[in-house]
């Protein structure tokens, strides 16, 4: 949690918020499973111009509200599923919110897809695109063009169209070029840190750099110890809900125990005891609006 400074009559004064989030909702349209299991593709398709598609709704995010403060480093865990990086993406403004809003006192970039890379130019000329694009001015991105090149370390492809790349090789010289930008919210998800483990540790270091710059970060991580280094407060999410806000070292414990719990009731094949927010051992986290 961010720390309070005295104010000369002795109150505590929060450093300002730099995310709100007011009941914050995402779905996802998906065909349903009967369509998709029964209907043959050309039917499907003659299908689609004389009826509507019959579609599910995925809820992924179900009504969470937060406030964040300067110089928090904000880490989400939970189980696969649970909403971490859709609400990294509302947040981003990459998927629409169903419900609710969200305010930034600046914008939010999520770290490796932001770029709007064409793939029929070479991977050095999307390296200055790219960057453009992000907002820096075309002496600042020539500035970084070399260490961004470095980071991808693609070789000699860099010279090469991004439509003959491999798709790990595109995704490193993506995530290489949003590093050239220092947003002061920035939003990571570590799915996106792909590559080998040479480019996993090169990526890293870069992205606890650009963490000491930013203001905000928000840091999904399935990894307990990355969140215990890097973050001031971790939320717990499952199935689209705030579980748990608070001390990364009580969060982890609680998360930890319940993977436990699960586990070793799978494995002795006993039912899975209910969730510490079904038994009441975990109080609900409190609207900060109420
Ligand atoms: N583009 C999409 N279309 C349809 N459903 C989606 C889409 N993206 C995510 N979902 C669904 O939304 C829910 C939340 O997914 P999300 O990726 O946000 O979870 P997560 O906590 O980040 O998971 P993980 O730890 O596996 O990365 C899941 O049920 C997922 O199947």
């Amino acid at each position: 949690m961010s720390e309070a400074q005295l104010a000369p009559t002795g109150e505590a004064v929060l450093p300002p918020a730099t995310v709100v989030m007011d009941d914050v909702h995402v779905t996802y349209r998906v065909p349903t499973v009967q369509q998709r299991a029964e209907s043959p593709r050309g039917l499907r398709r003659l299908a689609s111009f004389v009826q509507p598609t019959p579609q599910a709704s995925v809820h992924a995010v179900r009504g969470i509200s937060l406030v964040v403060r300067e110089g928090e480093s904000v880490g989400l865990i939970g189980t696969n599923g649970s909403g971490k990086s859709s609400l990294l993406r509302a947040l981003a403004g990459l998927h629409p919110l169903k419900q609710g809003r969200i305010f930034a006192a600046d914008e939010p970039m999520l770290l490796g897809v932001n770029a709007a890379l064409l793939p029929e130019l070479p991977g050095s000329k999307n390296v200055l695109l790219g960057a453009m694009a992000l907002g820096l001015s075309k002496a600042e991105a020539a500035a970084r063009y070399d260490e961004i090149v470095e980071l991808a370390s693609i070789g000699n492809s860099i010279y090469l169209p991004m439509k003959t790349y491999s798709s790990g090789m595109a995704a490193r010289l993506n995530f290489s070029i949003a590093t050239a930008v220092r947003p002061k919210i920035l939003l990571v998800d570590e799915a996106l840190n792909t590559g080998d483990a040479d480019f996993r540790q090169r990526s890293q270091n870069k992205m606890d750099e650009l963490r000491t710059h930013a203001g905000t970060v928000f840091l999904v991580s399935h990894s307990s110890s990355t969140l215990r280094d890097t973050c001031t407060r971790v939320l717990w999410i499952d199935k689209g809900t705030l579980r748990m806000d608070g001390e990364p070292k009580e969060v982890l414990k609680a998360y930890s125990v319940r993977q436990k719990e699960i586990v070793e009731a799978r494995t002795s094949g006993k039912p899975v005891p209910p969730p510490p927010w079904e038994s009441g051992e975990l109080a609900p986290v409190p609207d900060p609006f109420a």
